[in-house]
């Protein structure tokens, strides 16, 4: 089966044919940084991760932009409001963005533009709107003309005649004069004295907000890019302006293939900054829910469909990512291989290996993995082939709660572990990592002697209860922070700081 995306365009799943051979030029809409970002961001940021991630393992060369908006009027209202600059309000913002991002180990972009530094691209880009007779200027203003462009609506199916008659009941309230027809968007927006302003050709004003957009993919990626990305709240009129602009400016088709995410919903309205009714990214993280349930929660629904966060469901994701950690664990607790595969994991995204040890089961799992995957991202069915594969593994590891390792036959042992690498292959293809508790750096200068202490104790308890499983997995934990067991007479255990 070949890869296929639905396609908001066409309204259909298509084939996925990039411009260029195993190149892809991928486009995301970023946030606007006058806040945290909130469960909103983090489903959309990581279903792109892993479409990005799925891109890379099936051999392509992702280029990924995402750009920060720090120019906007949410911006200047809320940096008046706490005091600040609006380039202090951004620059915390985008620091927070990046914390928030790297703990939900979402790779970064290739490139992060923002508004405040693109602006000589976006004023050409205007001033080329204007030669080609598709944008006026009105008293320091400058609009799109929408009637000038033959394919407006196309993306999101609308009539430009309603959207006129719905736009124009709108402008009777704000008495914009300056446009000539109702419809038309600001490329510029002239500014009043006082107001944080940028110079131009037009005077002191700032852009709009899709013209950001349009500039900076047309910077970092060029006229024309193979997937533009966003939530499905940006169809109308975000995106459907950057293509008017585009393509009028370049006469080249913006982007081939428009993917949307649905809506993180609370109570069937959208969560979002404006209308103050969000749950933090971070919040939530620190309430015992961790940043692989939360990235597995969100792989269980489909991208597009809208989501809804209950605690019931949170609970049910923890109980399922704790199921699959104790399955990806396993090669490490037995220390069957060494250690570093781990990293690989952790932040950088992973090709696809040659698996040639696959026994003729695993083979059908990796190869039903790919067909989900290629279904226009089927997560959830890849997860199932997740569990699928974790079955071997988890019984070998309920048969080592009775039995040392020594006693399991050699082959099946083999087996079990080359079912375990493609289980941690495929994870990773998800950006899900395994969790072995090694947050604290080695040889960290601040040992807490007590939590050592304690640790040792529940190993011994857990000795008892012959869950060989977890007291190997202590052991493995604390020696990943430098700290070595030594087991003496009469269940005495000492411990010692590992030199390196
Ligand atoms: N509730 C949500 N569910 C899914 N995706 C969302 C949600 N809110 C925003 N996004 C997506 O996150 C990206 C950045 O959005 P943005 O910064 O505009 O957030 P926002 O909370 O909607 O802010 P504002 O209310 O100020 O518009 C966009 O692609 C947007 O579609
Ligand atoms: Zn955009």
């Amino acid at each position: 089966m070949s890869l296929k995306f639905t396609n908001t365009l066409s309204k259909k799943k298509e084939d996925f044919i990039s411009i260029n051979p195993n190149q892809v030029k991928i486009y995301c809409c970023g946030v606007t940084v006058y806040d945290l970002c909130h469960l909103g961001h983090a489903r959309s940021y990581l279903n792109w991760d892993v479409l990005r991630r799925f891109l890379i393992w099936k051999g392509f060369e992702v280029k990924f932009v995402q750009n920060f908006t720090d120019i906007d009027d949410k911006i200047i209202n809320r940096a008046n409001k706490e005091g600040c600059s609006t380039d202090e309000l951004s620059e915390r913002n985008i620091d927070e963005f990046h914390k928030d991002m790297d703990t939900l180990s979402i790779l970064r972009p290739t490139s992060m533009p923002r508004a405040t530094k693109c602006l000589h691209q976006i004023i050409n880009f205007i001033e080329e709107l204007e030669q080609k007779k598709v944008a006026y200027s009105s008293n320091g203003d400058v609009y799109f003309s929408v009637d000038k462009h033959k394919n407006y609506g196309k993306l999101s199916g609308r009539e430009i005649e309603d959207q006129i008659d719905n736009a124009a009941g709108r402008l009777k309230t704000n008495q914009k004069e300056s446009k000539k027809n109702s419809l038309d968007f600001a490329l510029w927006k002239k500014s009043n004295s006082g107001e944080v302003s940028y110079s131009s050709p037009w005077g002191n004003g700032r852009p709009g907000w899709h013209i950001e957009c349009s500039a900076m993919v047309k910077q970092e990626l060029g006229e024309s890019i193979d997937i533009h990305l966003g939530g499905s709240d940006l169809i109308f009129p975000h995106h459907e302006n950057e293509i008017a602009q585009s393509e009028a400016c370049n006469g080249k088709e913006l982007a081939k293939y428009w993917l949307h995410n649905g809506m993180v919903n609370v109570g069937g309205e959208k969560m979002s900054k404006s209308l103050g009714n969000f749950t933090t990214i971070r919040s939530l993280l620190e309430e015992d829910i961790s940043p692989m349930t939360l990235r597995f929660f969100v792989l269980q629904t489909n991208y597009r469909k809208p989501l809804d966060f209950t605690e019931e469901a949170l609970k049910a994701a923890s109980k399922g990512w704790e199921r699959l950690n104790n399955c990806l664990s396993f090669g490490y607790i037995y220390k069957i291989k060494d250690q570093s595969k781990n990293e690989i994991f952790l932040d950088k995204p992973i090709k696809k290996s040659a698996n040639t040890k696959l026994d003729k089961n695993s083979f059908k799992l990796l190869s039903d993995f790919e067909k989900y995957m290629d279904d226009d991202l089927n997560t959830s069915g890849a997860l199932s082939i997740l569990f699928e594969l974790s079955q071997p593994i988890r019984k070998i590891i309920n048969f080592l709660k009775e039995k040392d390792i020594n006693e399991v036959d050699q082959d099946e042992l083999n087996q079990v572990f080359n079912k375990w690498e493609l289980l941690s292959e495929l994870a990773g293809v998800l950006g899900l990592k395994v969790n072995l508790n090694q947050e604290k750096p080695k040889n960290n200068p601040e040992l807490d002697t007590n939590k050592i202490e304690e640790l040792i104790k529940n190993r011994s308890l857990a000795k008892a209860n012959k869950d060989f499983l977890l007291a190997d997995k202590i052991r493995a934990d604390l020696k990943n922070i430098g700290i070595d067991l030594i087991d003496k007479p009469k269940g005495v255990t000492e411990w010692k700081q590992l030199s390196d």
